[in-house]
């Protein structure tokens, strides 16, 4: 057969695999519909199980790899989430036209918070400095009034805290939270809030603006003091499958300080090495040894990231030195191993950290 009626053929398969993937799809919305009204929730893991068992099981009985079966569908099964997610968000419409306003929502996580509230039916304002003033829209928040349901603070860390200063001042009647990687710049403005007695609490997200399936994430809930408060926000997010996690204002900080700054100073210094090496990336990247191109891909994502922000999660956390010390202390110890032959120093730094690791379990609910 010639090399167009093969690829002809092909076509034809392709357009009846994606016909089939619609056909799930719609029967994926009718059973999202089902466990809403009868109250089931929206992930099932076992039902999973038995999907992601049956295409493997069917893959060996037809010479197809386990691997690509199961990937295959672990996919399908994450759109069936998202889309089923934001089908209970939307129904369970908490917003019911409830008003809130975004200051920084033209940001990519205030972005991504304003079209949150926007599904649930929430009246939505945004403020923030790179638009222009229109309809719920302002350039200075102070224009928009405190007059809301909730006020979300969305803006850089430094000025988010300054933000929260001034509300305690104009006392807000509805919900406040802001949204900041780290709590130490906004410390002294909680405060004030909840001294104020105004309803404020404070959210960490640990995902990126790209995410549209909350499940498998999670979202931090820094009590400020008003416990009303962080149950309210906590609320708002019960339609979704995000895992949601209280810590304290002190220990969040200190426990960011390695979850965020430690692993970003690393993919940094990986970076800021190989550009100063003096070779080439695209002829590293062509002798391609697994841990390089993971390592690679890592760092380019964190490269690609906002700088301000990345120098703000870095300077603004008081308990941000302690672990760039311990990185530059990890560094110098292997070079001292590699530099003076101790085989037996490195095997053991090696081991050390193979056990400490092994105490970590996997994530086990991603698709
Ligand atoms: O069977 C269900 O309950 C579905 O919603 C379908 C489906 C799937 O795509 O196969 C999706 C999500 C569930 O966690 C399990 C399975």
């Amino acid at each position: 057969m010639e090399l167009d009626e093969l690829r002809n053929e092909l076509n034809g398969i392709d357009r009846k695999l994606v016909e089939l993937i619609a056909r799930r799809q719609q029967i994926v919305g009718r059973i999202g519909k089902t466990k809403l009204t009868t109250g089931r929730a929206t992930r099932d893991f076992e039902r999973e199980k038995v999907v992601l068992g049956l295409a493997r099981e069917q893959a060996r009985a037809l010479s197809v790899d386990p691997d690509l079966a199961e990937s295959i569908m672990a996919s399908l099964i994450r759109s069936s989430l998202a889309s089923q997610e934001r089908d209970r968000v939307a129904a369970e419409g908490r917003g019911d036209g409830q008003s809130v306003l975004l200051i920084g929502g033209a940001g990519k996580m205030g972005g991504w918070f304003a079209e949150f509230f926007a599904s649930q039916g929430y009246a939505v304002t945004i403020a923030d400095t790179t638009i222009e003033d229109g309809d719920r829209c302002y350039k200075d928040w102070h224009d928009a009034g405190v007059d809301f349901d909730v006020i979300v603070v969305a803006a850089p860390l430094a000025i988010s805290g300054q933000i929260l200063l001034e509300l305690a001042t104009l006392k807000p009647r509805g919900l406040v939270f802001d949204i900041g990687s780290l709590k130490s710049p906004l410390k002294a403005g909680l405060r004030e809030m909840a001294a104020a007695g105004c309803k404020v609490t404070s959210l960490h997200p640990m995902f990126g603006p790209d995410t549209n399936l909350l499940s498998g994430r999670h979202l931090i809930f820094v009590d400020a003091g008003s416990a009303d408060a962080t149950r309210t926000a906590r609320e708002m997010f019960s339609a979704t499958m995000v895992t949601q996690l209280e810590m304290n204002l002190e220990d969040h900080d200190r426990l960011i300080a390695y979850v965020l700054g430690l692993s970003h100073a690393l993919n940094i210094a990986f970076f800021t090495a190989l550009a100063e090496s003096g070779e080439a990336a695209p002829r590293l990247a062509k002798l391609s040894s697994t841990t390089f191109d993971s390592q690679l891909l890592i760092s380019s994502a964190v490269a690609r990231e906002n700088p301000y922000l990345y120098f703000e999660i870095q300077h603004l956390n008081e308990f941000g030195i302690g672990p760039l010390d311990a990185l530059c202390d990890s560094v110098n110890r292997i070079r001292k191993l590699v530099a003076d032959g101790d085989q037996a120093g490195f095997v053991e730094l090696m081991r050390h950290g193979k056990e400490y690791l092994a105490t970590r379990s996997a994530p086990s609910d991603a698709v």
